[in-house]
């Protein structure tokens, strides 16, 4: 199996390319967050690695001068920052993260997978097509809430429409606290329109359904074609093929960028408190409601109908917020009844445990 790194972090930094100012674990990532968590004794046992592959062989790892691979383990993903144990590997101490990027897993058993890990900053990409739905953004959105992650909104294929003001002023209507940067994603504007977001050290990453834009806006930020060419297949040594793909890359400033599949069709898990941000009037105004459990419904004294009534609030924003709630909720059970049920077995299992025990 072939990889080429040479585009890659830090070689690149050594070799005085335009991030030279940045130190090599500095060029993959690492901020004071994270060196806070470790003493200078720590630094020289265990150097910080930090995950940019996730295979089911193994966890593609990078540091100062380590280029290695780790077991694989379940609570680690891409973007993850470990403390490599070279004594010990597998139990290398993984850093708390700035923040994360987990989903149901698809199935019945519906386990919490965790996806990517931090991330700075998200670009929820959409495009001036029907591909526009608020109720997408706003899902996204408060993934990215969620996750602990900046969003940004990134409307793509302006130069295919006339009317690109509507869907900026769409998309502005989201939240206040996102902004909205409206493109064409091929060519310069990318790089100019999103460079307050990526900055050396920092690390990026895109949302969006299929054929909006992420690819090229990943490319024009990397100069390259790089995105679409990395798709590598292998033989291994089942003699079947696997696809590999890099999935972090370095912008020629030094900011990373984090492509992982796991990104797509992404369904909102415990995020109620990220749906709460994203709507927080809503959540205001329920607190003026006269009954502390009100549904907003039919109750006298609701303060929400009572705003959907005097035009203050958007009838159609209240329905989505009640659907990303009822969403969630449904999600949410079914992770609490998984968790019972573990707990619920593993309590029989020590029972029966210590039955065996005492017979003995
Ligand atoms: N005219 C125009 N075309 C665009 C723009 N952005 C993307 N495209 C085109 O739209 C198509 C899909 O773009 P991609 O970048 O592959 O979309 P994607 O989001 O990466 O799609 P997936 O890889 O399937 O998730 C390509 O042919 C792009 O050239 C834009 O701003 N304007
Ligand atoms: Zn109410």
């Amino acid at each position: 199996m072939t990889r080429d790194y040479s585009n890659f972090l830090p070689q690149r930094a050594r070799d005085g390319g335009s991030q030279a100012s940045l130190s090599p674990l500095q060029a993959l990532g690492w901020q004071p967050f994270f060196a806070q968590q470790v003493s200078v004794d720590d630094m020289i046992a265990t150097p910080p690695v930090r995950v940019v592959e996730v295979h089911r062989s193994g966890l593609h790892v990078l540091g100062d001068d380590i280029d290695t691979t780790l077991p694989p383990r379940a609570d680690v993903t891409v973007g993850d920052w470990l403390m490599l144990d070279p004594s010990h590997p597998r139990s290398s101490r993984a850093l708390e993260r700035t923040s994360l990027i987990k989903r149901r897993a698809p199935g019945t058993d519906r386990q919490e997978q965790l996806i990517a890990a931090n991330i700075d900053t998200v670009f929820i990409v959409t495009s001036c097509n029907q591909d526009f739905k608020v109720a997408r953004l706003e899902r996204y959105a408060a993934l990215a809430f969620e996750a602990r992650i900046t969003p940004v909104i990134v409307v793509t294929k302006t130069d295919l429409v006339t009317d690109a003001q509507s869907y900026i002023d769409a998309a502005r209507a989201v939240s206040e606290m996102i902004e909205v940067v409206a493109l064409d994603a091929r060519g310069s504007a990318p790089k100019a329109d999103l460079a307050a977001w990526c900055k050396p050290g920092k690390t990026v990453a895109f949302l969006g359904s299929s054929g909006v834009g992420k690819s090229t806006l990943a490319n024009a930020l990397l100069d390259s074609q790089f995105i679409e060419t990395q798709t590598i297949r292998e033989d291994d040594a089942k003699g079947r093929h696997t696809t590999t793909r890099r999935e972090l890359h370095a912008m020629p400033n030094g900011c990373l960028i984090l492509d992982t599949p796991g990104m797509r069709e992404l369904q909102l898990t415990d995020a109620a408190d990220g749906i709460n941000d994203l709507f927080a009037d809503i959540q205001e105004l329920a607190t003026q409601c006269r009954f502390n459990d009100c549904q907003h419904e039919t109750e006298p004294g609701c303060a929400v109908l009572k705003a959907v009534d005097e035009g203050v609030l958007d009838a159609r924003r209240l329905g989505r917020w009640r659907k990303l709630m009822a969403e969630d909720a449904f999600n949410s059970a079914s992770l609490a009844e998984r968790r019972s049920r573990d707990k619920a077995f593993g309590k029989m299992v020590r029972g029966v445990k210590k039955i065996k025990d005492v017979r003995r």
